[in-house]
């Protein structure tokens, strides 16, 4: 239907427009800019419940890793004993017996550290995968309003770029910041146990090298929300002109493509670079502040040594605590930002989660009568796209259709005709009035039940990259190989598939490349005809076809317009002179209804249409007489 019948790349492209404009603006994406100045860690904590569903995983995983830093931390225990004992002969067993537990805190530190990894990654890829899944969920409950103000790039991009950021972070960013904490608090408690003069030292220099890096930090976690963002904008621009080659070439706009995203990889290097640039600083200062102060403390120690207040052994062991707890906290300044980045990202996942899809069923949805009769009413609707709402689509439409009547709908272009389907499939509410099927108000009813009774032939028929039986039966599982065969000989579509390499087999192209306009447009009439739905809809059903196929399919259609209630739109007027009724259709509102003859005679609208079409300007007579051709 309407909105996917040119894609904003395809428009732009065309028509030239400036960047900024293609790039239409994102409210979500501005609204989490906004909020990402103020938060901190905080978005990570929405990956709790992921985590809290593997609780086996999290413990085993925070079982290796304190195991892992005490083994750590025992080792500069030995190292005091080793020089206060010195290497003397007499020794020579004490020494064995120490040197054997040290080997066997090794192999403890080697299998603590294997069980590690194993849960930490694993639980990172649980956990993403969970995640990936739950945002797609979301997006495709999501309201075709949705889709009108977002860009399915960016919404790929987060699906994709941003929960492997979230991957990273909860397996291997998030054990190595739980490790480098647990070591920097056990080697700092070591510290204090071994010299509490030194350690007093030591801790009062911590809050000078703190502060300054929570405020690098912050300042490198904007800059990374801002490359991601960058990143996601060039993407969703390529994916724009990708799907959109053919049209790209036509207009020969290929210099002018590459040069828009030349242009916003750069611009995403630009403040990629800006983000690392951060980073580098914010290393430099951490580690030149730790190991600074470091080496300021042990010349302390050293006085104390040669004073004789402190044994050489006790200033080795604080002096490899004290590296233990400046390699730590220079680690987690590193994975700080780290962290800080896949906060960015589970923020705008986050986003996505929260967005409520705009129709949905009703807490006690009202059932739709059984069976199906296809009686349709519109009453004084007014309708405005949410992503224009200033203008009227649908102006006061008021119209009824009884079980089994076939109704055309005609107008120029932009008169509202699409909207009205639309509304009938439940992708928007009117703004005021209502929609009726079967004497149920839409708004009454669950949207999936509605559908269901719904077989749409849409104007721009999507076929997806499967096989051809599989395109058929879109929706549908579980039909038969028969039935699918039936439905594309109904649908006068069997030939040309037969004719196929691999038949009903056949793999077509992404969106059907592979396949003409026409062979597309009878796939979704096979599609609608298997959907043996009580309510057909018709976009512009046979405006791909030729007209010996359109003459064939026609033919098709009419048996299935036959026993149900049917909408037709179309410009070709030739397709709609069966109709029972049409409704004339301009700026949103009914102009005339009548039969094509009692139309052309009333000399309105729509005799104007049928002067255009049917005799190319010669006079009215003309249209009445193709009527009896037609008929
Ligand atoms: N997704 C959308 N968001 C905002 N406005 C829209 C959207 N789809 C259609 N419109 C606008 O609503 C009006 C009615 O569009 P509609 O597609 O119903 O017209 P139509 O009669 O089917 O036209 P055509 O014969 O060209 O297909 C037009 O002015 C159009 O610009």
């Amino acid at each position: 239907m309407k909105a996917g019948r040119i894609t904003r790349a395809q428009k732009a492209i065309a028509m030239q427009r400036p960047a900024e404009e293609v790039n239409v603006s994102n409210e979500m994406q501005a609204g989490a800019e906004r909020r990402s100045e103020r938060k901190s860690l905080r978005p990570l904590a929405a990956l709790a419940p992921y985590l809290g569903r593997y609780r086996g995983l999290v413990a085993g995983a925070l079982a290796a890793l304190v195991t892992a830093a005490v083994t750590t931390l025992a080792l500069p225990l030995a190292v005091r004993r080793m020089i206060d004992h010195g290497f003397s002969e007499s020794d020579a067993g004490f020494i064995n017996t120490y040197f054997m537990m040290l080997f066997a805190l090794a192999i403890l530190l080697a299998l603590a550290s294997a069980f590690r990894y194993f849960f930490v990654i694993t639980l990172g890829e649980r956990v993403v995968s969970d995640l990936r899944r739950a945002v797609f969920a979301r997006v495709t409950e999501l309201a075709p309003d949705f889709f009108d103000r977002s860009q399915s790039g960016e919404i790929v991009s987060r699906l994709t770029a941003d929960t492997t950021q979230i991957k990273s972070a909860v397996g291997a960013t998030a054990s190595v910041a739980l490790r480098n904490l647990i070591l920097c608090l056990g080697a700092i408690a070591m510290m204090i146990y071994t010299s509490p003069k030194l350690s007093s030292l030591v801790l009062s220099a911590i809050p000078l090298i703190v502060f300054p890096l929570v405020a690098f930090g912050r300042s490198v976690r904007r800059r990374s929300r801002q490359a991601q963002d960058t990143l996601a904008n060039a993407s969703a621009y390529a994916g724009e002109v990708i799907s959109a080659a053919r049209t790209v070439q036509a207009f020969n706009a290929e210099p002018a493509a590459r040069e828009r995203f030349g242009a916003a990889v750069e611009a995403a290097f630009g403040a990629a670079r800006s983000a690392i640039l951060a980073r580098s600083l914010l290393t430099a200062f951490a580690i030149a502040m730790i190991f600074g102060s470091v080496v300021g403390v042990l010349w302390f120690g050293a006085q104390d040594v040669l004073s004789g207040n402190l044994s050489a052994g006790t200033l080795g062991q604080f002096l490899l605590y004290s590296v233990f707890a400046a390699g730590s906290l220079g680690s987690l300044s590193e994975v700080w930002g780290e962290l800080s980045q896949a906060s960015g990202a589970a923020e705008r996942l986050t986003e996505l989660l929260d967005e409520k899809p705009s129709i949905t069923a009703p807490p006690s949805p009202v059932a739709l009568p059984v069976p199906a009769r296809g009686a349709v009413e519109f009453s004084d609707v007014h309708f405005a796209y949410p992503s224009r709402p200033g203008y009227r689509s649908l102006n006061g439409l008021s119209f009824a259709i009884r079980p089994g009547e076939t109704i055309a709908v005609v107008g120029p272009s932009g008169a509202g005709k699409s909207t009205i389907l639309s509304l009938l499939l439940r992708f928007y509410d009117p703004v005021s009035g209502s929609v009726k099927l079967d004497g149920i108000d839409l708004r009454t009813a669950d949207p999936h039940e509605v559908r269901a009774r719904i077989a749409v032939v849409p104007q721009d028929v999507t076929i997806f990259a499967a096989s051809i039986a599989d395109n058929i039966a879109f929706g549908m599982p579980g039909v038969s190989r028969e039935q699918i065969v039936a439905a594309a000989r109904a649908a006068q579509a069997e030939e040309f598939i037969n004719r196929l390499d691999n038949g009903f087999d056949t793999a077509v192209g992404e969106r059907g490349v592979t396949l003409s306009g026409g062979q597309r447009q009878r796939l979704a009439i096979a599609r609608a005809i298997l959907k043996d739905a009580p309510l057909l809809l018709l976009d512009e059903a046979t405006s791909a076809l030729d007209a010996q196929s359109e003459k064939l399919v026609q033919k098709a259609l009419d048996g299935l317009m036959g026993q149900r209630t049917t909408i037709v739109i179309a410009h070709r007027l030739a397709t709609v002179l069966k109709a029972d009724r049409i409704l004339v259709l301009e700026h949103g509102r009914i102009v005339e209804e009548g039969t094509h003859q009692s139309l052309v005679r009333s000399g309105g609208l729509y005799a104007k249409l049928a002067r255009l079409q049917f005799n190319d300007g010669q006079g009215e007579a003309g249209a009445e007489e193709q009527t009896t051709a037609a008929q």
